[in-house]
């Protein structure tokens, strides 16, 4: 009694409790398709019944051919061969569903995660790579859809095979039955210890399959550095050692494997040597048929097999819930924040007349703790230009994830200020109010046009091609052949640096809203095109309040004030 409480307590506190956790939540994917589901394992144990009635069929067959009862041949064979069809018919069904159910779960399990990794509060995400994130998106999502069809009806279908052939033997001799179950008590004392060590195995190899996947990331997103500083060799090198982990891990597991099945199969043959010298007894001592004799060895077959499909079962679950619970770990990230709804909508009212930007005594603080703004106070009215200057890495684009709610204060107010006073906390719900152009390139694949209408779907044209002119882009999209139908390579390819920005800004001014957000975005231009970008920026669109983070002096002679940050401290210096 003690025994089984200690059993239960460690199912409920241990590995056993976390696998629990995890295949309930893969199965909530499958609520769509209990009916398909129920139809696959009903198909299932038709096959199993059609397969074990065939092998009681061929007892008689057998009996009838080495008996008396010739006349029951012909419908004995008949039968037979009705199981056998009955069978095959079965397994084509239960193919066809499977393929159906896998790829519709591994679709909807897919969305939902990218979906989830979408709305993750950015922050929180940063514990993964983006290597990582894709690993866990593309082969833990199949993993997981493929053994939704794959474990638990399997486990059903075979335990009523096991089930069945154990009674069929039972009937015909109960000694034979208990001796055929002989292997249970050795694998059931075993299986505990198995189970935890698989699963430890699993984790470290999905974790050392995502660290190859972000290495590779990483390399090709940084091609042309990696090709500039010439560090080929020691990114090939990189990439061999990754995989050397992987394939000492993959061994070390695949050694364990092949240790723990031939010990079953050692403990399985041996139990099936008793059956066949206990079987042979009876038949010597003509107390079964030859017929039920090789009934029993066929039972006992399948009493085996069933048996060891039984135990395969278990890896697989392994992998799935293991998978399921890394997926779990991303679904269950924190979302991000809405704040003030009702102040949004107010807002959205009023933002045509402007918005105001003001931050109050804010304490900005990353997570990991590194402090970067203390008691700031920021101001920028409708209609103005105002330049945020600092040294490298002293908290400009800081700011600006503040402002766009990807951060929130510590303590102290971020608000947006509608034109009749009213006020709204910066969160993920106040982004849709503000254009932003971060540093870098971030022009996507696809076409010039594609790529305008990412922040605002149903601009016409002629709309793109204004937003263009006004970010001084027209001017080199119109050459291209294609003009704005012209596709554009990943990350920008085919354009210069100087090109991507003034891209990026017009597909900003596109979005047509009311504070824009310009981080080092005009670094790459030259004087005059930036003085022209920054004059038609604040002319297009009324009432426009643009924020950018500078060194260029040029920037600074155009703005109505200037903020320094520097020191953690923020501080009006114009
Ligand atoms: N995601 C992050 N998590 C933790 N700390 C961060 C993160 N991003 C930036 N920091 C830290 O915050 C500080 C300010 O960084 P930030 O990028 O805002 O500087 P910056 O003034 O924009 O620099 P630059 O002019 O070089 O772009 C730096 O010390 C940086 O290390």
């Amino acid at each position: 009694m003690g025994m089984i409480r200690k059993a239960f307590g460690k199912i409920r506190e241990g590995y056993l409790k976390e696998m629990y956790k995890e295949a309930k939540w893969m199965y909530q994917y499958t609520k769509r398709y209990w009916a398909s589901i129920c139809f696959y394992i009903a198909a299932g144990i038709f096959s199993t019944c059609m397969s074990l009635g065939g092998s009681v069929v061929s007892k008689y067959l057998i009996d009838a051919v080495t008996g008396v009862q010739r006349s029951r041949i012909g419908l004995m064979a008949a039968v037979i061969v009705f199981m056998a069809l009955g069978n095959i018919i079965s397994k084509a069904v239960i193919s066809r569903i499977s393929a159906r159910i896998n790829v519709e779960v591994q679709n909807e399990l897919q969305a939902d995660i990218f979906d989830k990794v979408i709305d993750t509060d950015w922050e929180s995400l940063h514990e993964f790579r983006s290597g990582d994130l894709l690993n866990r998106l593309n082969s833990d999502v199949s993993t997981v859809a493929g053994s939704v069809i794959g474990w638990i009806p399997n486990l059903i279908t075979r335990m009523i095979q096991f089930l069945g052939a154990f009674g069929i033997i039972f009937y015909y001799d109960p000694v034979m039955a208990f001796i055929a179950l002989l292997s249970a008590p050795v694998m059931v004392l075993v299986s505990g210890y198995l189970m935890k060590r698989m699963r430890r195995y699993n984790k470290e190899m999905r974790q050392i399959s995502s660290d190859l996947m972000s290495f590779q990331n990483d390399a090709f997103q940084n091609l042309q550095t990696v090709k500039a500083f010439g560090l080929m060799s020691l990114f090939r090198d990189k990439l061999r050692k990754l995989q050397q982990h992987y394939k000492n891990k993959m061994l070390e597991y695949n050694r364990f494997s092949v240790y723990t099945s031939s010990f079953m199969s050692i403990v399985g043959m041996v139990v099936s040597y008793i059956c066949f010298g206990w079987s042979v007894y009876r038949l010597w001592s003509g107390y079964i048929t030859t017929g039920t004799m090789i009934m029993f060895l066929q039972m006992a077959n399948s009493l085996s097999s069933s048996f060891s499909s039984l135990v395969q079962v278990v890896p697989s679950a392994i992998s799935a819930t293991t998978c399921a619970g890394r997926l779990m770990a991303v679904a269950e990230l924190e979302k991000e924040q809405i704040l003030e709804e009702d102040a949004v909508e107010e807002l959205e009212k009023q933002k045509k007349d402007g918005l105001s930007v003001e931050l109050c005594r804010v304490d900005v603080t990353y997570r990991e703790g590194n402090q970067v703004v203390c008691k700031g106070d920021f101001r920028a009215d409708k209609g103005e230009l105002v330049a945020i200057i600092g040294p490298s890495g002293e908290g400009k684009t800081t700011l600006i994830r503040l402002l766009l709610g990807l951060i929130y204060p510590v303590s102290g107010r971020a608000e947006l200020i509608g034109a009749d006073g009213v006020r709204c906390p910066v969160s993920s719900a106040t982004r849709k109010f503000f254009g932003y152009v971060p540093q870098g390139n971030t022009v996507f694949a696809g076409t010039v046009a594609e790529n305008m209408r990412m922040v605002k779907r149903d601009a016409t044209d002629e709309e793109i091609i204004e937003a263009l002119k006004a970010g001084c882009a027209y001017e080199f999209i119109e050459q291209l052949p294609q003009g704005i139908n012209s596709s554009i390579g990943e990350r920008g390819t085919g354009f210069s640096e100087g090109q991507a920005q003034r891209l990026a800004i017009a597909r900003a001014l596109l979005r047509d809203a009311p504070v824009l957000l310009l981080d080092e975005a005009t670094s790459a231009l030259d004087m005059e095109i930036e003085e022209r970008v920054l004059k038609n920026i604040m002319t297009y669109g009324k009432n426009r309040t643009c924020i950018v983070t500078t060194h260029r002096p040029s920037v600074l002679t155009m703005s109505d004030h200037i903020y320094e940050i520097r020191g953690n401290t923020l501080e009006k210096v114009k």
